[in-house]
């Protein structure tokens, strides 16, 4: 059986993958979540002209060099002055404070010297000099954040000002991750003989929540078709979105879970495809859930989790940009011609003094070693029958979650 291209399995992936429904949160909770629609802005700000600094609000074609101007007031943050300012006056104002009218400058305290209610000028003005004038920072019906914008604290700090209490974000989508296999117990466990540690669902775990999902950990299911199908069936009265299996994907007898998944309702999408790693991923659906199927390597598991089922949260989540960007670097070592499988190279980076990116692949690209995955700080993608490359020669690259 052919091989599925890495593109078209994406594309199968993401096909019909709408944002999930609306939200309103408060703005205490919408940290990192994803604004469902467009925001503008209830009010200007700021809604009238303010001094940027503590000083005298003047008339600037008063307050030349060596003028005395008489104080008639004081005006502080929240406390405007109620009558607009004639010539040959000053009003002491604060940062923040309204500037009143007829006023077009503000001379800083440091350059007056104040005498009872006079102030001398030891600084000439110069018109709109510390003033904000209305609305510099933005206006009412300014649309600042865009639908499909995962929000930043900026983000929040700016909706505040804009005086929205809560936003309308996606409803997060929920992740429920089962591990397959006999041989698994949990770390902190004492392995008996041939068993090994679980290691996979802590990254994947991990992946899914920065990308703002809610997660399920399903557990280990033994390798039989009854104990893996019942894990599917929980997926699915937890009203999963999205379910990730590890293991049990390639073609041994104690390979279940594409069997597992068909007894539990699960149309299948494909089944393997040319990637390394990662071949024997599968892919399907449930009605609105859908199941990836990841390889029980855990560098596979890691690969193409980060590869396929990052973009398809950003999806579910109605983000903008759903894919990985790509980098430009430069080789920094040999690589012999690739086969047909499109290579997912565990990567070291450097960043040379001119800003050219540097990619070492790691020597062993072995699926199952932990170790030189977590030194990795990139994949570099070679593409299927790439020829041998020489160090110096461009590639390109994903960086991996810090
Ligand atoms: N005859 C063939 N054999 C294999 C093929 C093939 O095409 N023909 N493909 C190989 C490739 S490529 C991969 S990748 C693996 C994936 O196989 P499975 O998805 O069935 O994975 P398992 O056999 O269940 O496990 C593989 C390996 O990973 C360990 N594992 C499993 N789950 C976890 C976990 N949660 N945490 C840590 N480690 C885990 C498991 O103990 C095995 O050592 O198949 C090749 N074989
Ligand atoms: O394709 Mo498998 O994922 O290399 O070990």
């Amino acid at each position: 059986m052919a091989l599925m291209p890495v593109t078209d399995a994406m594309a199968a992936i993401l096909a019909g993958a709408d944002a999930l429904p609306e939200e309103m949160v408060p703005l205490e909770d919408a940290f990192h979540r994803v604004l469902a629609r467009d925001i503008a802005s209830l009010r200007t700000q700021p809604p009238e002209p303010m001094s940027a600094m503590d000083g005298y609000a003047v008339r600037a074609a008063d307050a030349t060099l060596g003028a005395k101007l008489r104080v008639i007031g004081e005006i502080a943050a929240g406390k405007p002055f109620d009558r607009p300012l004639q010539t040959g006056e000053a009003l002491r104002i604060f940062t923040g404070g309204v500037l009143p009218a007829g006023a077009d400058a503000v001379v800083i305290q440091e350059d007056t010297t104040r005498d009872g209610d006079v102030v001398g000028i030891n600084e000439a003005a110069i018109s709109g000099k510390h003033i904000r004038p209305a609305g510099v920072d933005f206006n009412e019906g300014d649309v600042l954040l865009r639908a499909g914008t995962r929000l930043t604290d900026r983000d929040l700090a700016l909706a505040a000002g804009m005086n929205h209490p809560s936003l309308p974000v996606r409803r997060r989508p929920i992740v429920a991750v089962l591990a397959t296999g006999d041989e698994l117990v949990m770390p902190g466990a004492v392995p008996g003989p041939g068993q090994i540690v679980l290691s996979n669902g802590f990254a994947l775990r991990a992946l899914a929540r920065a990308e703002g999902a809610e997660v399920i950990d399903l557990g280990i299911a033994v390798d039989t078709l009854e104990a893996t199908t019942s894990a599917i069936q929980r997926a699915i009265d937890l009203k999963a979105d999205v379910l990730i299996t590890t293991g049990g994907a390639s073609v041994g007898d104690h390979d279940l879970v594409q069997q597992s998944l068909i007894n539990a309702g699960v149309e299948m999408a494909f089944w393997r495809i040319a990637m390394r790693p990662g071949k024997p991923m599968m892919h399907g659906r449930r009605q609105d859930m859908r199941v990836i199927g990841l390889p029980g390597n855990p560098v596979s598991s890691y690969v193409c989790g980060f590869l396929f089922m990052v973009p398809l949260l950003r999806a579910l989540s109605g983000r903008i940009e759903v894919a990985h960007a790509l980098e430009p670097a430069v080789l920094g070592r040999d690589l012999a011609a690739n086969d047909q499988r499109e290579d997912y190279l565990r990567t070291r980076l450097e960043t040379r003094a001119d800003g050219t990116v540097v990619a070492t692949p790691v020597m062993k690209q072995d699926s199952s070693l932990l170790g030189n995955l977590a030194v990795a700080e990139g994949l570099l993608i070679r593409k299927p029958f790439a020829p041998a490359a020489a160090a110096g020669d461009s590639c390109a690259i994903m960086r991996l979650p810090v």
